[in-house]
């Protein structure tokens, strides 16, 4: 029964969930990164959100880990790279607490445009300072919206509610969709210059971060208000505290910072600054959301091989992965196969589906052929880290698709190109479940890949296949399964032989001594 650990604090259903689709779970909040270490090689799932940072150490410890899950958007605390070269799954929610973060830099904009935790405080003090508290209204001011993904998509629906005027600056946001959401598309620049109020909702990437520096904010318009739901980083926030003091900024409210947990930071006390402790996400329904879909999306992986919202590997729904199972199988065999067979660098490997498996994802199938490719080469190739090492190692991948059926109802092509030329191996389903190859290097043969095997190329001639038998049963090999194909009569034969256990050297060498033996090797799958 696979293994999870939830190491941040996550509403009890992510628990029940895992129970119930036979996950083992374990909730260890609170720990250290050392106390981490010590008992992550345990677990098969990392369930975490925030708090949780999962470091190359952590990962290095983490022997038996094949998903993290997050239960929210950001995966900054990932390594997502290392994740990757250890071939684990990294997913994360992307929906789950969006309307809940837009709601929340919806509240903190009220709250600098009526000043309320201020006013909240200076009453609560027995103060009644009616005459201090002066604010502003919202409607037809222009909200300058940094990032129109899924958070600030919802963001500006509801400004628009409140009759705002909304302009974005997103470099990826195409005119039809901001037509759609029925914002402006604009320029930093020309943003920055008629916000009355800016609200962040990117993630922190190296071009978006400090995009409000000291020289952005000075092109801001005198009294803008800012707000930061997204990452902390986008915003310089010593240049956010000068300009509060200077009085050019009206007024900011980060919900995150560049260091967290905040527990000191100069902007704390400053007037018009207001502050949350990283609360976007912190509703009963977006945590309930959250929950709900990280502890399915992982139990699915963990259960099934569904892969949902992954970050590093092509997604694979639950209902997909059965009917591509044998499809994976029969493309891991035939990139084993290929790999096995070719020596010398790889250029391109081609992967061509024909009839029914163009219909499919291609991508599960071109990862799983990679990985079958490479597992020839290291041990610790995965479908997650197959695309990646095979760019590493300077291989080109082709992915082709054929919908109109050939020989084959269903087909699957692995060509490699290498400084001798191009060979390919072709398999299909039998019964769309049983994996078969049906050609190797242009010579029709029907075989199953399976266990040990030995392959051998011949001339075509009386006599070969009994001297061949007889070898082998005086070496006491026990012969399986036995394919024969060949280009013509009399001419290139290949046989695949599956054997009950692998050759010693001297007896494939004693193959390779036959007459009319061109090549002789034995395989594995
Ligand atoms: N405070 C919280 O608790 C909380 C909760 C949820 C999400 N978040 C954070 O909010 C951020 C946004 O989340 P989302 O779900 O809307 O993400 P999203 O991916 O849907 O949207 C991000 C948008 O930023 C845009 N973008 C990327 N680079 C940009 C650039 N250089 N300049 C301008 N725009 C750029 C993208 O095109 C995209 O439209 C993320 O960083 C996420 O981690 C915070
Ligand atoms: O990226 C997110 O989803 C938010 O930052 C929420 O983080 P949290 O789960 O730690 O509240």
């Amino acid at each position: 029964m696979p293994k999870v650990l939830i190491s941040d604090k996550m509403d009890p259903k992510a628990a029940q969930i895992f129970r119930e689709r036979g996950v083992e779970v374990d909730e260890i909040t609170g720990k250290t990164p050392e106390e981490v270490i010590a008992i992550i090689g345990q677990y098969d799932g990392l369930a975490i959100r925030s708090s949780t940072k999962v470091t190359k150490a952590i990962l290095a410890a983490a022997t038996n880990l094949k998903v993290i899950g997050r239960a929210g958007i950001g995966v900054d605390n990932v390594d997502i790279p290392a994740a990757s070269a250890q071939g684990v799954v990294v997913m994360n929610t992307p929906f789950g607490n969006s309307i809940t973060t837009a709601e929340h830099a919806i509240a903190l904009m009220f709250a600098l445009a009526r000043q309320l935790p201020e006013a909240d405080a200076s009453t609560q003090a027995g103060k009644w300072e009616k005459n201090r508290f002066m604010g502003v209204e919202l409607t037809a001011k222009t909200l300058g919206l940094i990032g129109a993904g899924n958070i600030g998509g919802i963001v500006a629906d509801r400004a628009l509610g409140l009759r705002m005027k909304v302009v974005a600056y997103d470099p990826f946001l195409s005119p039809e969709r901001a037509v759609e959401l029925g914002v402006e598309k604009v320029e930093l620049e020309e943003l920055l210059a008629r916000a009355d109020f800016i609200t962040l909702h990117t993630p922190l990437t190296d071009q978006t971060r400090n995009i409000l520096s000291a020289e952005n904010l000075a092109k801001t318009k005198k009294g803008v208000r800012i707000i930061n739901c997204a990452r902390g980083g986008l915003i310089d926030e010593a240049a956010l505290k000068a300009g509060l003091d200077s009085g050019h900024i009206g007024g900011a409210a980060l919900d995150v910072f560049v260091q967290e947990p905040a527990k000191e930071s100069p902007l704390f006390g400053t007037p018009n600054f207001v502050s949350t402790p990283h609360l976007g996400a912190s509703t009963d329904e977006a945590q309930v959301n959250v929950a709900i879909q990280v502890a399915e999306q992982m139990s699915d992986y963990l259960m099934s091989g569904g892969i949902t919202n992954a970050l590093n590997v092509p997604s694979l729904s639950a209902e997909e992965a059965p009917r591509l199972k044998p499809y994976m199988a029969l493309a891991e065999k035939l990139g084993s196969l290929v790999g096995q067979l070719t020596t010398g660098s790889i250029g391109r490997i081609s992967i061509h589906s024909e009839g029914a498996a163009a219909e499919l994802n291609q991508k599960p199938m071109v990862s799983a052929v990679l990985a079958g490719f490479l597992r020839t080469q290291t041990d610790t190739v995965n479908m997650v880290n197959a695309p990646l090492l095979a760019k590493e190692r300077g291989m080109e991948v082709r992915e082709i698709k054929t919908e109109r059926e050939g020989d084959y109802h269903t087909l699957l092509r692995v060509s490699v190109k290498t400084d001798a030329g191009e060979r390919s191996v072709a398999g299909t389903l039998f019964g769309d479940a049983a994996p078969r190859l049906v050609e190797l290097f242009g010579i029709k043969v029907e075989a199953d890949l399976a266990g040990h095997m030995l392959y051998v190329v011949n001339e075509d001639a009386p006599g070969f296949i009994g001297r061949l038998g007889t070898l082998l049963g005086t070496g006491g090999v026990n012969i399986g399964t036995f394919h024969l194909g060949r280009r013509s009569a009399g001419g290139e034969a290949v046989l695949l032989l599956s054997i009950d256990e692998a050759l010693t050297p001297e007896l494939l060498a004693q193959v390779r001594a036959l007459p009319g033996v061109k090549t002789a090797m034995g395989l594995a799958f």
